[in-house]
C-alpha cells in the first residue's frame, strides 16, 4: 500500500499527473492518492474518484488544516505547485514566486511526512530543490537519499528526439538518453554520446548541436507554442508519473532502476566525491543518472566516457548551476520558518 500525494494537484500539471496516477494499470498502487491545491481539489478528486481502479482519491484545500491532512501517511510527495513561464521569461523568473511557494509546502512535508519521497517539479528546480532540502535541514529531518529534483522530461524529450531523427516513432520509449546536469537552459546536458541508440553515422557536429539545443531548450518550444497559456503540462504529467513509478518501484524491492534526477550529492559520498572529480566543482546538487532503492537513492553513477562535446557542455552548465543552487540555499533562514 503507497500513500502518494499531489501538491498544486489542480493545475496543469497536476490534474493529467494526478489521472496517470490514478489509472496506470502496470501499477496497482498507489492505493491511496491525496490531492491538495489552493483551489478546485474536491473537484478533481471527485471526477477521478469515479474512475474504475483501486486507488482511492481525496482532495484537500487549506482550510481544516488541509495540507496536514493529505500529508498525513504520505510515502510520496510530488510537487508541481506554482506558476508556470510565459514567452520571454526563464525558469529563474519564476523564483520570486514559486520559492515561497515550495518553502510552505516542504515545512508542511517536513512536519507531517518527513520520511516521505520527496519529487519536485516546480520551478526552478535548480533552486526549489535546495529549498526543500535546507527547509528539512533546518526541521533536522534531512535525509539526502529522498528528496529528488524532476528532469525526467528532459529525458523523455532527448528519446523522442532521437527516435525522430531516426526515423522510427516507435523506437521513442526504447531509446535511453542520460541528460545530466540541471533542469534550465545550458544546465541540461543530454550525453548523445551514450544514446541506447546511436544517432545515423556520418550524423555532422553540426546536427549534434542542433539536436542538443533543441532538447536544453524544449521547455522554450512548448511555451512559445502555448503562447502566453502555460507551459509543458501534459508531457510533464507524463514524465512525473513515470518517475513516481520508478520511485515507487524500487521503494517495493525492485532492483536495478536506474533514472536521472537533480539530487544532493551527499545522497552517496562515494558515487557524490566521483562526479564531482568528473565535473571539476564541489557542486552541492547535480542531476546524474541515480540507482533507485527502497530508501531512494542507492548509488549515483558517473557520467562515464563522454565526448569532448559534451565535457564543454558541462563546463558551460556548472557556473549557472552553482548560482542557482546557491540561490534556492540562502533562501532559507531560520526567520523565515
Ligand atoms: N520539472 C519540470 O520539468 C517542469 C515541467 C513543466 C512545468 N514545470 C513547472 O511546474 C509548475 C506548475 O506548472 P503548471 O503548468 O501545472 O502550472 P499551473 O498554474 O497550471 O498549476 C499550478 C497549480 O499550483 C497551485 N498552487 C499555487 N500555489 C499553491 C500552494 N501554495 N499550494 C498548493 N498549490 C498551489 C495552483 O492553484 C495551480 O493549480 C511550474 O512552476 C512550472 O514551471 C516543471
Ligand atoms: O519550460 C518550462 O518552463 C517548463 C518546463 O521546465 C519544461 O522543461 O517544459
Amino acid at each position: 500500500m503507497v500513500k502518494a500525494v499531489v501538491l498544486g494537484a489542480a493545475g496543469g500539471i497536476g490534474q493529467p499527473l494526478s489521472l496517470l496516477l490514478k489509472t496506470n494499470p502496470l501499477v496497482t498502487e498507489p492505493t491511496q492518492l491525496s490531492l491538495y491545491d489552493i483551489v478546485n481539489t474536491p473537484g478533481v478528486a471527485a471526477d477521478l474518484s469515479h474512475i474504475s481502479t483501486p486507488a482511492k482519491v481525496t482532495g484537500y484545500l487549506p482550510p481544516d488544516d488541509g495540507l496536514k491532512k493529505a500529508l498525513t501517511g504520505a510515502e510520496v510527495v510530488i510537487i508541481p505547485a506554482g506558476v508556470p513561464r510565459k514567452p520571454g521569461m526563464t525558469r529563474d523568473d519564476l523564483f520570486k514566486i514559486n520559492a515561497g511557494i515550495v518553502r510552505d509546502l516542504a515545512v508542511g512535508i517536513a512536519t507531517t511526512a518527513p520520511k516521505a519521497f520527496v519529487l519536485v517539479i516546480s520551478n526552478p528546480v535548480n533552486s526549489t530543490v535546495p529549498i526543500v532540502a535546507e527547509v528539512f535541514k533546518k526541521h533536522g529531518v534531512f535525509d539526502p537519499k529522498r528528496i529528488f529534483g524532476v528532469t525526467t522530461l528532459d529525458v523523455v524529450r532527448a528519446s523522442t528526439f532521437v527516435s525522430e531523427i531516426l526515423g522510427d516513432l516507435s523506437l521513442a520509449s526504447k531509446i535511453t538518453v542520460p541528460v545530466v546536469g540541471g533542469h534550465s537552459g545550458v544546465t541540461i546536458v543530454p550525453l548523445l554520446s551514450q544514446s541506447s541508440h546511436p544517432l545515423p553515422s556520418g550524423f555532422a557536429q553540426e546536427e549534434v548541436d542542433k539536436l542538443t539545443n533543441r532538447i536544453q531548450f524544449g521547455g522554450d518550444e512548448v511555451v512559445k507554442a502555448k503562447d502566453g497559456a502555460g507551459s509543458a503540462t501534459l508531457s510533464m504529467a507524463y514524465a512525473g508519473a513515470e518517475f513516481a513509478y520508478k520511485v515507487i518501484r524500487a521503494a517495493k524491492g525492485e532492483k536495478g532502476i536506474v533514472a536521472p534526477t537533480f539530487v544532493n550529492l551527499t545522497a552517496d559520498k562515494e558515487g557524490g566525491d566521483a562526479l564531482k572529480k568528473e565535473i571539476g566543482r564541489d557542486l552541492e546538487y547535480f542531476s546524474a543518472p541515480v540507482e533507485l532503492g527502497p530508501e531512494g537513492v542507492v548509488k549515483i553513477n558517473s557520467l562515464g566516457k563522454i565526448s569532448e562535446y559534451e565535457s564543454t557542455l558541462i563546463k558551460n552548465a556548472v557556473p549557472e548551476l552553482a548560482t542557482n543552487i546557491e540561490k534556492g540555499v540562502s533562501f532559507i533562514e531560520p526567520s523565515k520558518l
